[in-house]
């Protein structure tokens, strides 16, 4: 079975869908303002020669026509990081401030964990956890080569961790970024589809939802979540944020998208979840020519959210 047939009635162009699925993703790039600015970076990329064209919703993001940007000197140099156009979603969704805690669950290899850096203009403190050490290697590379000094890596179980050991009492500000069955990749994965099975769908849905419920148990009272996945499989994405929606005092908070994208969805096959589900995003391939994402912003409750927002 071809997952991608379940979501055809959830878009509205099923054929526009469908093609964009089958294109080739465009390489991307994300300008590290940690190293250099928009400005600067665009000119040394025209003195090197490589050919580039604005993204239109963000101006620290470039395609590039030409392929990948790997052997260019503004990307040896830390000026420029390759990633998805939608990669950069979850960062501007929680959009940290500078001096806060965050913590990014699920890190490796970091392209959000690098971006959250530059977003808190690589001050506070910075936790990039990831379960898996190989790939903690790249984040840590990544990182250096980007400049990112505000960072502790970690290598735990997201499930299960603590903030004991860092002095910390509780987070501002949480990114899970959530292992997945990675459907909305299928443009540069196109295996991702040839191996999708429901059963590891299934596998999948426990330890999201324990590294989300972890993120908001860890975030201090008024702080914010944010969960994103590269897949469209609702079971991943609505059923799990409202599984914890209903077991903690998180809420979901409307979100301003950059791009065009279409609402959570409140029901599906035989289940029904909550209506503040429709402020999270999807983000389908055809809407602006990227991969396919999820991403929803929740705030943590308690006795002292609401003054600790401001409100
Ligand atoms: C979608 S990838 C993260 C991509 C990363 N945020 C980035 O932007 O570069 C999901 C990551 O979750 C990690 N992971 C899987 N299960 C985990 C767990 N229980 N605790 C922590 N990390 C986990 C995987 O090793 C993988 O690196």
């Amino acid at each position: 079975m071809n997952p991608l047939d379940r979501y055809e009635r959830l878009v509205d162009d099923a054929g526009a869908f469908r093609d964009a699925c089958d294109r080739r993703l465009p390489s991307v790039v994300r300008v590290n303002e940690l190293r250099a600015t928009p400005e600067r970076t665009r000119r040394a990329l025209d003195e090197a020669g490589v050919t580039y064209e604005p993204v239109d919703w963000n101006d620290r993001l470039l395609r590039l026509p030409d392929g990948s940007p790997g052997t260019t000197w503004p990307y040896v140099h830390g000026w420029l990081h390759g990633q998805e156009e939608v990669s950069a979603l979850p960062a501007l969704a929680l959009d940290p401030d500078p001096g806060d805690r965050v913590w990014d669950a699920c890190a490796a290899p970091g392209s959000k964990t690098c971006h959250l850096a530059d977003l808190m203009e690589d001050s506070g403190v910075l936790i990039g956890n990831d379960n898996n050490l190989g790939r903690l290697s790249a984040l840590r590379h990544n990182a250096e080569r980007l400049g990112v000094s505000n960072l502790v890596v970690t290598n735990e179980d997201a499930r299960n961790f603590s903030l004991d050991s860092l002095g910390i009492d509780a987070l501002d500000g949480a990114v899970a970024d959530v292992p997945c069955s990675c459907e909305g990749t299928c443009r540069k994965n196109p295996d991702v589809l040839e191996k999708w099975s429901m059963g590891h769908v299934e596998s999948l849905v426990g330890i999201q939802k324990g590294i989300l419920r972890r993120a908001v148990d860890l975030t201090r009272p008024g702080g914010e979540v944010v969960y994103s996945t590269c897949t469209f499989a609702p079971e991943e994405n609505e059923a799990v944020v409202d599984h914890v929606l209903a077991g903690t005092d998180a809420e979901m908070v409307a979100w301003d998208a950059p791009l065009d994208t279409s609402p959570g969805i409140t029901e599906w096959e035989d289940q029904q979840f909550d209506e503040s589900l429709a402020k999270a995003h999807r983000v389908y391939p055809h809407q602006n020519d990227t991969g396919g994402f999820f991403v929803a912003k929740l705030r943590v409750g308690g006795a002292d959210a609401a003054t600790e927002v401001g409100e």
